[in-house]
């Protein structure tokens, strides 16, 4: 690099930025050797040709929970007899969106875009299971979203059951949330509790000290030497432990460069993380913003333009614009609140009883760019 410590157009103090990206797997997956434990314990049955036992996976945002499945799933993928499926239930949040996702996988196409019937669908999938003899292991990741679309005790009573109304087919299931105030089997349907005891694997956030050696490695591969002193890492595992999401940290890390390099810099300093640190700490919303729906995009529009208000407020002016009844508003007030984007709580108004007031849970503008 130039003396004078000015990048020149075709220098950049990334050695390798993609590993700063959201789908990029980690070479190193360090600090979660119990967890990992947990979920190979309830995994390895498939490598012997049974049911693997289900699970249940929690832990706040950016713990490592998909990191750790796909690793495992990376590792089981191409033995003999068994298949892996991960569906994103942001993505994919009903039953029928769960079961063409598992059959995209299995088959290796899609499924017929209209005409299938669920139940036509599942049989394929089971016949197809039985006549390869293999076993098969669904990962419903964030299955949070289920809950919210109300189909998780339909999706899992059908994929729990199958060995009994489909002879031979064996499925294993672990469920994914990072819904901490989801009780995930007390919301489940009574049937649906009475089959399912999954293996309990629990991710805590990473403390400090993890958080400086996991975001020290992708410092080491995705800068160059030297642009990133150990002050400024410290710093920036500082700002994410806040938010205990370890996604914080590697957005941060990604900005503050670009910050560095728009200053023609070839160090990052510590003015650029903080900088940066306006918009990493929202990664959470973008995330959240971009599993919306339309009609919940318009309401959270509206929301943003009566923070605080009243929900009888709020629904006047939602219906003005979109036409929708009360119902389906109160289903998409009670969605938004339950992705952590709004906070819709009861007050008693004088005279009038309990009404709910309609906040959102992040900054105004914050939430309008993203839009
Ligand atoms: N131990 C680790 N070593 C290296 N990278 C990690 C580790 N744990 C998490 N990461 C990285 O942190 C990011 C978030 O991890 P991951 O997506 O697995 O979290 P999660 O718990 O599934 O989050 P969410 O619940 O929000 O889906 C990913 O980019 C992943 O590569």
């Amino acid at each position: 690099m130039a003396e004078d410590g000015m990048l020149s157009w075709d220098e950049s103090i990334f050695r390798d930025e993609h590993v700063f990206e959201i789908d990029y797997l980690p070479e190193t997956f360090r600090h979660r050797d119990e967890q990992l434990e947990g979920l190979q314990y309830a995994l390895r049955p498939a490598v012997r040709g049974s049911r693997p036992l289900n699970a249940m996976v929690r832990g706040p945002p950016g713990t490592g929970k998909t990191t750790a499945i796909q690793k495992l799933f990376g590792e089981l993928d191409g033995r003999r007899g068994v298949r892996t499926v991960r569906v994103n239930c942001q993505v994919d949040s009903t039953r029928y969106a769960v079961f063409s996702r598992i059959f995209e996988q299995l088959f290796e196409y899609e499924p017929p875009a209209s005409g299938v019937s669920f139940k036509s669908l599942f049989k394929q999938i089971t016949d197809h299971l039985t006549d390869e003899d293999e076993i098969l292991t669904v990962c419903l990741d964030d299955v949070n979203y289920l809950f919210y679309e109300g189909e998780a005790s339909e999706t899992l009573y059908s994929l729990l059951r199958a060995h009994e109304t489909h002879a031979g087919a064996k499925i294993g299931v672990l469920l994914v949330s990072s819904d901490l105030d989801l009780d995930v089997i007390a919301e489940l349907d009574g049937r649906v509790q009475s089959v399912f005891r999954p293996e309990e694997v629990f991710f805590p956030a990473y403390d400090e000290d993890a958080i400086v050696d996991i975001l020290g490695e992708r410092v080491a591969r995705g800068f160059r030497d030297d642009v990133l002193a150990l002050p400024v890492l410290d710093r920036v595992a500082a700002l994410t432990a806040e938010t205990g999401d370890l996604r914080v940290g590697i957005d941060l890390l990604r900005r503050a460069g670009l910050n560095a390099e728009r200053r023609a810099s070839d160090a990052v300093e510590s003015e650029d993380v903080e900088t940066a640190y306006e918009t990493a700490r929202h990664v959470h919303l973008s995330r959240r913003v971009r599993g919306l729906s339309d009609p919940e995009r318009t309401l959270l529009t509206t929301i943003a333009d009566h923070d605080g208000e009243r929900a009888g407020t709020v629904y006047e002016a939602f219906h003005d614009e979109t036409g929708l009844g009360y119902t389906r508003y109160s289903e998409l007030v009670n969605k938004l609140d339950s992705v952590g984007l709004i906070d819709a709580d009861y007050t008693t108004v004088e005279g009038r009883g309990r009404s709910r007031e309609l906040s959102l849970s992040y900054d105004a503008d914050a939430i309008r760019d993203r839009l």
